[in-house]
């Protein structure tokens, strides 16, 4: 009986799992904004506070909440400014000493802050001194200092304030953002644009990261070539490859592998044997990928290929479709004496085929040879092509339409797309041409999904599970 996609997948986990050792040392270190879907190497901590000390949220005036309590446009509160604070400056002390004249009449001090500056230390025992809050300017008047009489302020700026604050209204408390010793990213964790935000925010220039996977590519095919756009035109009889640059885009932008096109090999064995071990000598390489030339064709020589290169092959066809002459081998290392392996995957020919096979068996081997946990889908239900009324009109609303209908024996994977997507429901259409080498249905898709073994009817509104592209 064929192999299960689920027994393939279990022989997948096994083998990266035993090459994960490749990876753990030495790890890179790069900067930080160049991170962005690597895989960090230790767990990164806060190492300080943020804030580091109280500042303020607004460009305004720090004040004491108290004093503005009866603050309005008509009977607003005067203050005396007693310094302008940028952000980023050294603390600022405030000794708000006033004459004998003024302490009769006190004005309440405050001070001019930016946002995102230190909040001032004031030395004073009065309460009202205790700056702790900060107005925004919107709610404050400039008064010239003509308009206050009573002698004592007059040479100093005033202002007025509007409306009534709260006591650490528009104030950023020291530590409130992170706490020394927070957990910021974990070990093994791909870098995401959040992370890059929060170790920035702490600091950090650099992170390490796990080394990049690097991957030897391989089309075959005597049909296929790499040529131009005005080549490609002149319609001779000849395939342009597809697998080779869709491969190694989605590879970089996914793993960040680091993914060397090594060229179509011919259809012969010897040849690509030869081929195949030259390049595996000139670098050390964690897995080799080909496409095409696995199936039953007189040309499929890649196991032929892997005999020679004293190859095991750990499967070679699994019930999946597309994807079903899909193999998987450990290839000898040529490159130094341990008896260490390098993995190796024979992707079916066909685009979508390969496509399918990259997701559903290349990336779980590489989330778990780079200590990951396998991709969990999304659930979504799937829609018919029938409009609602259609849907609501079958007569006692048990009988649903059939979406398609699948042999028991394998998994299937199929294209298809969202329609209608909310934080807790996803909906989606299967697209109903799904031949492995059509290329113009792929190009409308955004979702895989997969209908598991046994699954033999999917009807409108089953749930399904769902990867997006
Ligand atoms: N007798 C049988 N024939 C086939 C079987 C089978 O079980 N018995 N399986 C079919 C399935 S399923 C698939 S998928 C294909 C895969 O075959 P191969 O992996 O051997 O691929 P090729 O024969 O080399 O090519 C198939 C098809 O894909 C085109 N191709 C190949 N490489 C590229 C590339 N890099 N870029 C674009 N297109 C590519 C190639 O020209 C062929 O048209 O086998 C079925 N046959
Ligand atoms: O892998 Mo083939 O699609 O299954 O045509």
């Amino acid at each position: 009986m064929l192999l299960t996609y689920l027994e393939a997948i279990q022989i997948l986990q096994k083998e990266a799992t035993s090459h994960r050792t490749t990876f753990s040392a030495p790890s890179d270190t790069i900067p930080l904004a160049q991170a962005i879907n690597r895989i960090t190497s230790k767990q990164y901590c806060s190492l300080r506070d943020t804030p580091q000390w109280d500042t303020s949220a607004m460009d305004g005036y720090a004040i004491n909440s108290q004093v503005t309590q009866t603050a309005s446009e008509h009977t607003p509160v005067i203050c005396q400014v007693k310094e302008t604070i940028a952000a980023g400056g050294e603390e600022v002390i405030i000794n708000p000493t006033v004459s004998e004249a003024a302490k009769k009449k006190k004005t309440p001090i405050c001070v001019e802050i930016m946002t995102g500056a230190r909040f001032p230390r004031v030395e004073s025992s009065h309460p009202f001194d205790v700056l702790d809050c900060c107005v925004k300017v919107e709610d404050t008047r400039p008064l010239s200092s003509s308009t206050v009489n009573d002698g004592a302020e007059s040479s100093s700026r005033l202002i007025q304030i509007l409306a009534p604050a709260r006591p650490n209204q528009n104030k950023r408390l020291a530590g409130e953002d992170f706490r020394r010793g927070d957990m910021i990213v974990d070990r093994h964790v791909v870098v995401r644009p959040n992370h890059v935000m929060a170790l920035a925010s702490l600091g950090y220039e650099c992170v390490e990261v796990l080394r990049k996977p690097r991957i030897a590519l391989f089309s075959t095919g005597a049909e296929i070539v790499c040529h131009t756009v005005e080549e490609a035109a002149k319609g001779r009889q000849q395939v342009s490859d597809v697998n080779g640059p869709y491969l190694t885009s989605v590879l970089r932008e996914t793993f960040a592998c680091e993914v060397d096109f090594l060229g179509i090999l011919e259809d012969n064995p010897t040849t690509a044997a030869d081929t195949i071990s030259d390049q595996l000598k000139r670098k050390q390489y964690d897995v080799v990928i080909t496409t095409g030339a696995v199936s039953m064709g007189r040309y499929d020589f890649v196991p032929k290929a892997l005999e020679m290169l004293d190859a095991r092959v750990l499967f070679h066809k699994v019930a999946m479709k597309p994807g079903h002459p899909a193999l998987f081998a450990s290839i000898p290392s040529v490159t130094n004496k341990s008896k260490s392996t390098i993995p190796f995957f024979g992707l079916p020919g066909n685009p979508v085929a390969a496509a399918a096979c990259l997701r559903f068996l290349v990336f779980p081997f590489l989330r778990w040879l780079l200590s990951q946990d396998l991709e969990e889908p999304r659930q979504a239900v799937v829609r018919s092509m029938v409009s609602n009324e259609q849907r609501f009109a079958s007569k006692d609303g048990s009988e649903r339409n059939v979406i398609a209908i699948f042999p028991s024996d394998r998994d299937v994977f199929r294209t298809g797309t969202v329609i209608h997507q909310s934080r807790n429901n996803l909906e989606v259409q299967m697209i109903q041409d799904h031949s492995p080498g059509k290329i113009s249905s792929f190009l409308a898709a955004d979702c895989w999904m997969h209908i598991h073994r046994e699954k033999t009817v999917l009807h409108d509104g089953d749930v399904v599970d769902v990867f997006l592209i």
